[in-house]
């Protein structure tokens, strides 16, 4: 028994999971004896990780190689890990056998000092359920929940509070609260998201709203939990790292990738002016690739940037000749192209 607890030991730490001797042995007991994966662990997330793209041809079929070439390139990049499955992912057009095998695919290849973070998000809490222990079978070190919307009129505090406990309490890996208002319609109340922190499987949130206030507001009511805020898109990186989050998450990653990392890193020394500089630079790219052209765009700057883009799926469309150029401006104002 001795031997086989050292060796779950071994293994999640060899998967860079940080955790205590005693968390350690009590998982090591509990997958020991046969009982549910313990939830009392906690997973480092600081970094930066882009939501990457899921490349398409013309007739919508998913290109796995390209997917793969990909994913060797954003391995070379001081990212934290990869989030698959974000909405930059094009998950809501996925079929479920795609979802798990989008992740089974870039696990395979990513090296193992990396994190595979799984948007694992469906409407219904047992399909979410579900979806959380298929990304975890096939290597998700953790997965990313994003809010139900379809529902949103009885979507309240006590219903996110219902259905992220639910997951978490069930799933084999820790979850992350992902918040993303631009798409869904709705914000993570605070409230819910403050009663979720304290739940031991959850261990974060990312979130895409943009307000600083509520963010920082978030971080204090948390500081003295396990609980770790990304920033949920790179416009305002800056501002989120000078209020307490240890990362993000940002659509601008998959191509601007090395430069979001610089900006981390400048942040994280104190060098603000030049941080400031940095970050100016990235927001026109960042509003265009999210907000004004969204995926298509993203996708567009890919092409431009080396890396497999493809087209969305339908009922996405590329862009016009018209935004092309406008997209190609403001990464050439900025000095990105
Ligand atoms: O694709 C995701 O997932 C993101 O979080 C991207 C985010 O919405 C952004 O604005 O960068």
């Amino acid at each position: 028994m001795l031997q086989r607890l050292i060796g779950i030991c071994q293994t999640l730490s060899r998967r860079g999971k940080s955790f205590s001797l005693c968390q350690m042995l009590k998982r090591g007991l509990r997958l020991g004896l046969g009982l549910s994966p313990v939830r009392h662990y906690t997973l480092d997330l600081r970094g930066i990780y882009p939501p990457i793209t899921t490349p398409f041809n013309p007739l919508g079929q998913l290109q796995y190689q390209q997917l793969v070439d990909n994913v060797h390139r954003w391995s070379q990049l001081p990212f934290r890990g990869l989030v698959v499955q974000g909405s930059n992912g094009e998950y809501p057009f996925l079929t479920e056998t795609e979802r798990v095998e989008v992740v089974n695919r870039v696990r395979q290849v990513v090296p193992a000092d990396k994190l595979v973070v799984a948007g694992s998000g469906c409407e219904s809490t047992e399909a979410t359920l579900e979806m959380t222990k298929k990304m975890a079978a096939v290597g998700a070190d953790a997965v990313m929940v994003v809010t139900p919307s379809y529902y949103r009129g009885r979507l309240n505090s006590a219903a996110f509070v219902h259905h992220y406990s639910r997951v978490a309490d069930g799933s084999p890996v820790p979850v992350v609260l992902y918040s993303v208002p631009g798409n869904t319609g709705l914000e993570l109340p605070l409230d819910a998201i403050l009663t979720l922190s304290q739940h031991p499987n959850i261990i974060g949130l990312k979130d895409s709203g943009g307000d600083i206030t509520r963010m920082a507001l978030i971080i204090y009511k948390t500081r003295k939990q396990e609980f770790q805020v990304l920033a949920g898109s790179a416009g305002f990186l800056l501002s989120a790292y000078s209020v307490g989050a240890v990362g993000a998450v940002c659509a601008l990653a998959n191509v601007l990738g090395e430069q979001l990392c610089s900006l981390e890193k400048l942040c994280l020394s104190g060098k603000w002016e030049e941080a400031l500089e940095l970050q100016y630079r990235l927001l026109e790219p960042n509003t265009m690739v999210t907000r004004t052209l969204g995926i298509s765009g993203l996708k567009q700057a890919l092409e431009w940037f080396g890396y497999h883009g493809g087209v969305p799926r339908s009922p996405l469309q590329p862009l016009t000749d018209t935004e092309r150029t406008d997209l190609r401006a403001v990464f050439t104002n900025n000095g990105w192209l």
